[in-house]
This record gives C-alpha cells, sequence and structure tokens, in this order.
C-alpha cells in the first residue's frame, strides 16, 4: 500500500444517524422479549461513517446530508467537525427529526433497523450546491440510505466531471444497470447480490462486474474477479468476526487505497485491514483507525 503525497478529495453523500446500540445475550426472535445487558448511543448512518473513515485515513472531505433541527443533528454536526469533515454542505430540515438506527447486538451479529427521518429530505438540489466540489474531488462515496434519486442524480454528476464513484449497495435494493455499469467500485454483501443486481449466482455477478464487485462476508473477507480468476483475500491472523460498520470502513479503505494509486489487490488488503479495527458493538465509528496507524 503507497500512500501518496496528494492528499485525496473525497464527497460523500449520505445519511447520518445516531444509532442505540442494545447489547443482549441472544437476538430476540419474532414475538419474543429479551433483555439487554448494556445500552448505549453512537454515532452512525451510513454516510456518516465513510466520511469519518475517510477523514481520519488522510483525505479532505465534504459531506452531503441532511440532519433534523433538533439536539441530536447539532451532537452529529459536533462529531463531524471534530473528525475534520466539512459540513458546509449538511442540511437541516424541519420537516423530520435527526436520523436514528436501532441495533441489537449479540456475539457480533447485528439486526439494524434504520429510521431514515431527515436523511430522506438530502434532494437533487443538494446535491448541485456543492457542483464547485465535485469539479475539484477525486472520488465520489455513495450509499442507499438516502433517496435512490439522489444517489443516482450524484452519480451523474460525479461521472459528467470524470470523477470515480464508489457505491457501498447498503441496505440493498434493486440499483439500475446504467448505475451499476457508471460507478468504479461497487461493495456488497453475499447475501444480498440478488436483491441489489437482480441475479443470485455470485459467479456471474463477479465474472461481469470484474475487478468492479467486492463482495463481503461476515468473516471480514473479501472475493472479487480479477478479469482471470476468482480473488479471495483474508488476513490469516484476523479472526475478526461480523461487526456493525464493517462495510463502511471497508469502503473509506479502499476508496483512500483508490486515491492513492494503488493496485485493487492493494486496495482491497487496505480496506480489509481497515474493517478489521472496527469495534462494532461499541459503534461503527469508534474504531476507525487513522492514517498515522499506517504510517511508520
Ligand atoms: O453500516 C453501519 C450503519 O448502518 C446503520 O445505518 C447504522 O447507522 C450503522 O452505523
Amino acid at each position: 500500500m503507497n500512500f501518496s503525497s496528494e492528499q485525496p478529495k473525497i464527497i460523500v453523500v449520505g445519511s447520518s444517524s445516531i444509532d442505540l446500540v442494545l447489547e443482549t445475550e441472544k437476538l430476540p426472535l419474532p414475538n419474543e422479549t429479551v433483555l439487554a445487558v448494556n445500552s448505549d448511543s453512537y454515532f452512525g448512518g451510513k454516510g456518516a461513517n465513510q466520511a469519518v473513515g475517510t477523514s481520519r485515513l488522510g483525505a479532505s472531505v465534504y459531506f452531503i446530508g441532511c440532519v433534523g433541527m433538533d439536539p441530536l443533528g447539532q451532537q452529529i454536526m459536533r462529531n463531524l467537525v471534530s473528525e475534520n469533515v466539512n459540513v458546509g454542505f449538511v442540511h437541516e430540515t424541519d420537516q423530520e427529526a435527526t436520523g436514528t438506527a436501532y441495533v441489537t447486538t449479540c456475539n457480533g451479529n447485528a439486526a439494524i433497523v434504520v429510521v431514515p427521518a431527515a436523511n430522506k429530505y438530502l434532494n437533487k438540489s443538494h446535491i448541485d450546491e456543492a457542483d464547485k466540489y465535485f469539479h475539484s474531488s477525486d472520488l465520489v462515496l455513495v450509499q442507499l440510505e438516502v433517496s435512490m434519486e439522489v444517489v443516482e442524480y450524484a452519480v451523474q454528476k460525479a461521472k459528467r466531471y470524470g470523477k470515480k464513484v464508489g457505491l457501498y449497495a447498503s441496505p440493498a435494493m434493486r440499483v439500475r444497470d446504467e448505475v451499476l455499469a457508471s460507478v468504479d467500485f461497487i461493495v456488497a454483501k453475499s447475501s444480498e447480490l440478488y436483491i441489489i443486481f437482480g441475479e443470485e449466482r455470485r459467479e456471474e455477478v463477479l465474472t461481469k462486474y470484474f475487478n468492479k464487485v467486492f463482495v463481503r462476508d461476515d468473516t471480514n473477507s473479501t472475493i472479487y474477479f480479477d478479469g482471470t480468476e476468482m480473488k479471495y483475500y483474508r488476513n490469516d491472523k484476523d479472526k475478526t468476526v461480523y461487526k456493525m460498520g464493517m462495510g463502511d470502513a471497508f469502503t473509506s479503505g479502499f476508496a483512500i487505497a483508490l486515491c492513492h494509486g494503488n493496485t485493487i489487490e492493494d486496495c482491497v488488503k487496505f480496506g480489509n485491514e481497515v474493517s478489521s479495527r472496527v469495534s462494532g458493538g461499541k459503534g461503527s465509528q469508534t474504531g476507525l483507525p487513522r492514517i498515522s496507524d499506517f504510517l511508520s
């Protein structure tokens, strides 16, 4: 993994939320009541997680998102500022409260329910306001917790300016083929390929989108097709099991490595390295590493 002397310029378009994380000894089944052994709140939302992830890894980051006019929205703003993320394009709406997510975790597994709320109010004009920053950015990151219309509009704008685009296709939903074709890399979960691509067979998806679709599973491993063979990457020493926020962390690491001109293989390795540090039960952003952790 090489770090060039240029600071990557990244725009993240997406959600922000406050995550209420409940730790339990078993995940509740339908109609079942269980007791939490711990509960706490953390900063989250896939967009904000990736903004913080890439900022900690040394990028200059603009986050385009929407929060409510409430104390949670203010907390999110302050957190982003403290993480050196530019919040000039974080909008406030009086239509809805700030987004929240309700997370039940047990032995590394997590069940997440997201309440988009204010995140739904991000619109195309918000993307247009940041036009000149799209023009000067290196890479744009999107996920699927804001409206698909906004995601598609941001992708179109970035591609019009010849920028790289990364899509973390979560929460899983069908993405139009034109969008899949125009982004540069897509991070997806193995179990969700059918929903996103309309194709169930992992090999079909990976072969069609070689060097472009990176399939993640719950053991922090990544699979992709390099045009010749299937590549499976997992650090042998890494005993990581699923932790909340891993996908955002992988996407952040991959994006940073790509901006620094690394090979796809090195982008995958760096993404895995970054995602293995996420703390999960302590929130999606807590364990995200800093660039200083990698420069010795
Ligand atoms: O990807 C992890 C995130 O998903 C949900 O959006 C939660 O906010 C959590 O932080």
